[in-house]
């Protein structure tokens, strides 16, 4: 099925003074599922809004495939929105609501009453809220609620659809189901999705493509696991994921130098600097006897059992700073940590930064 990418070239935004978008370059490849992710403020909503042709850019280009977007009204775009509080019409059904956008084309383009029941049927069926066909809004859960706001926000057949922070309001279960199951029915759809979200896991287990933003610009934007793997920069490390920062740590004569730990590193630099050393939890490797090249010694302070991952708290001994360490299961068991006991602990991967330079190394 012939579907929609989109390309933003040199897009600018302004409210009043304030310069909302700053020089976004973007593509979105048709079919894939984009994750918009920053912070709050950092533009993420407005640059959704103008894709969606809701908002208008100041400077810029929007393309739809090949096709020049930018003045083109909401109407004509052909996309589905779906919200955080998508308030469905109170005093409708869940089937005159999913019906709505069908019922309000203009009547060159309305199907028949009888196309519109089965269409309508279809996408209840799809969201797996067929039985609930006849009761009204404030009889639903919350994500019944932004289930049947998807079946709307498709029912016109959009090739593409864009959700702002669609589970937001929902606990945090529910939310999880939600993600798998919107991720279930993009690909079954074979439409372009853009997610705008501020919850970086969020982001992480839904996109194929994340966009982190900041203070209206793009910092980064590539695949999920190359972002998380190779951050470009500091703002992206931080964001994506947990990571340990460690900024006690120096490069020196070709070496990198953190607590007992060094490391070569094949730099031309040689003049002594500063460097902030990042390490996800997960590539902390502990060890229960002291060995060479170990950062330092630690006591773990906390155990927690997450689902299928142990999350642990250290306190390393020499500067007393906290640091997370993530293991599976079978790691756990090996080591047979107990609370209170002193293990070492060196990298097994890292990414480096001077600030506030980047130096662009990982080992
Ligand atoms: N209509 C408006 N008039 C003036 N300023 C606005 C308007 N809409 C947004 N802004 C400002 O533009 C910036 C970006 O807002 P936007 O809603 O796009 O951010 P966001 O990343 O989606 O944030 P959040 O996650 O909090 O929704 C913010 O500083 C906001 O205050």
């Amino acid at each position: 099925m012939a579907i929609m990418s989109i390309r933003i070239k040199h897009l600018n935004k302004y409210y009043g003074d304030y310069h909302a978008l700053q020089d976004i370059n973007l593509q979105v490849s048709s079919g894939s599922l984009t994750a918009l992710l920053g912070p709050s403020g950092c533009g993420k909503t407005t640059l959704l809004r103008i894709i969606a042709g809701l908002e208008y850019a100041d400077s810029g280009e929007l393309f739809f495939a090949d096709k020049d977007v930018s003045n083109l009204h909401v109407r004509e775009r052909q996309v589905g929105f779906m919200f955080q509080h998508y308030a469905l019409f109170r005093h409708m059904t869940v089937f005159d609501n999913v019906a709505f956008g069908l019922q309000v084309l203009p009547r060159r383009l309305r199907p028949s009453k009888a196309e519109i029941v089965a269409r309508v049927e279809e996408l209840l069926q799809l969201v797996q809220l067929e039985w609930l066909a006849k009761v009204y809004p404030q009889q639903l859960s919350g994500g019944q609620r932004q289930r049947i706001a998807l079946a709307r926000a498709l029912a016109t057949k959009p090739k593409l659809l864009l959700l702002d922070e669609p589970f937001a309001a929902l606990d945090a279960k529910v939310r999880k189901e939600l993600r798998r199951w919107l991720v279930e029915i993009h690909h079954q759809l074979d439409i372009t999705s853009v997610l705008v979200t501020h919850d970086q896991e969020e982001a992480l287990e839904m996109a194929d493509q994340i966009v982190v933003m900041n203070q209206g610009k793009i910092e980064q934007s590539g695949a999920a696991a190359s972002l998380y793997d190779n951050p470009g920069n500091v703002f992206v490390t931080e964001f994506l994921g947990e990571v340990n920062v460690f900024e006690d740590a120096c490069i020196e004569r070709g070496q990198l130098c953190l607590g007992s730990y060094c490391e070569p590193v094949t730099m031309n630099e040689y003049a002594r600097q500063n460097v902030a050393v990042y390490v996800r939890p997960q590539e902390i490797q502990l060890l229960t006897r002291i060995q060479d090249n170990v950062i330092a010694a630690a006591i773990v302070e906390e155990i927690h059992v997450i689902g299928a991952q142990i999350r642990l708290w250290l306190r390393r001994q020499d500067n007393k700073q906290r640091i997370q360490v993530w293991l599976s299961p079978a790691e756990f068991r090996t080591l047979a940590l107990q609370p209170s006991q002193t293990v070492w602990f060196k990298p097994q991967r890292l990414t480096m930064f001077s600030l506030p330079e980047l130096v662009d190394y990982v080992i």
